[in-house]
């Protein structure tokens, strides 16, 4: 066993255990051969699929995602992407629900508006609560402000995913600060969600505490998707072992790195 396996514990979501704390999307892939390959790459076993917009088996006639991701081998995530009202997310968990043989767990997103695909809050608390009551595991994208956070513990979600920066913007963390808040306070874990452009990004979000990352764009767009994958799965592995590792404290002045005692002095 090495030094960080004995430090560190798996990802539990909803009573579910994970190895590997990075999540993946399936969207925006050339196909599913390289969409296959990347999510293997990634070491992902959690990968989450927009209900609306894949065929998980409703169209028996046309390829069906889940022959890619199998539900034996990866947790599936059903995500309620393009969904802007309450109303249709929950129509949506519960179709997955169907789909997917009483499969409970799922990520709720419902999006403000099509420019910015900003999280509608008061839809999405809306939404959770309805869930919560029909016995949904939620996962929830939200905004990074600690106040909604913090009310979307306290009713029930099993998991809380801030924004790094807008879906599909691969800006990167542009409010650390505000993740670091949320991070600091919740019982639950924490997984930023969104806006990773490149694999620094993955890694500061581990390196501030995060227990997880949801991540596609990054991979599905990089010229290289399965390179990407795998520097992703390095880079979340490497932010959580710093993390665990607990950083040396910034100084404003320098201090020698080789030794001082026992120094010869001219
Ligand atoms: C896949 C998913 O569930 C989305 O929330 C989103 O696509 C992730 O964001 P990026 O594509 O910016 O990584």
């Amino acid at each position: 066993m090495t030094e960080s396996t004995r430090l560190d514990a798996p990802l539990t979501i909803a009573g579910r255990t994970f190895n590997s704390r990075l999540l993946v999307g399936t969207g925006k892939y050339r196909d599913f051969d390289q969409a296959r390959d990347a999510i293997t790459e990634s070491g992902a076993e959690i990968v989450t699929v927009a209900v609306r917009r894949s065929n998980l088996g409703q169209n028996p006639d046309e390829p069906n995602l889940l022959d890619i991701i199998p539900p034996t081998r990866y947790t599936i995530l059903p995500n309620t992407a393009g969904c802007f009202n309450a109303r249709d997310a929950v129509r949506t968990c519960q179709l997955a629900r169907e789909l997917l043989d009483g499969h409970n767990l799922v990520k709720l997103e419902v999006l403000g508006d099509e420019h910015t695909l900003y999280p509608n809050v008061m839809e999405t608390l809306s939404a959770a609560r309805t869930l919560i009551d029909d016995g949904f595991d939620v996962m929830v994208y939200t905004s990074d402000d600690p106040i909604v956070a913090r009310e979307l513990e306290s009713m029930g979600c099993c998991a809380i995913m801030p924004l790094g920066s807008l879906i599909g913007s691969g800006q990167g963390l542009l409010n650390p600060h505000s993740l670091s808040l949320i991070i600091d306070h919740a019982r639950v874990p924490v997984l930023v969600d969104a806006g990773i452009g490149t694999a620094s990004d993955a890694a500061l979000a581990m390196e501030l505490g995060c227990d997880g990352v949801l991540l596609n764009s990054a991979i599905a767009h990089a010229r290289q998707p399965v390179v990407m994958a795998r520097a992703m799965r390095q880079a979340v592995e490497a932010g959580r072992n710093a993390w665990l590792a607990e950083r040396m404290p910034r100084r404003t002045l320098a201090r020698a790195s080789s030794p001082t005692e026992g120094r010869i002095n001219a």
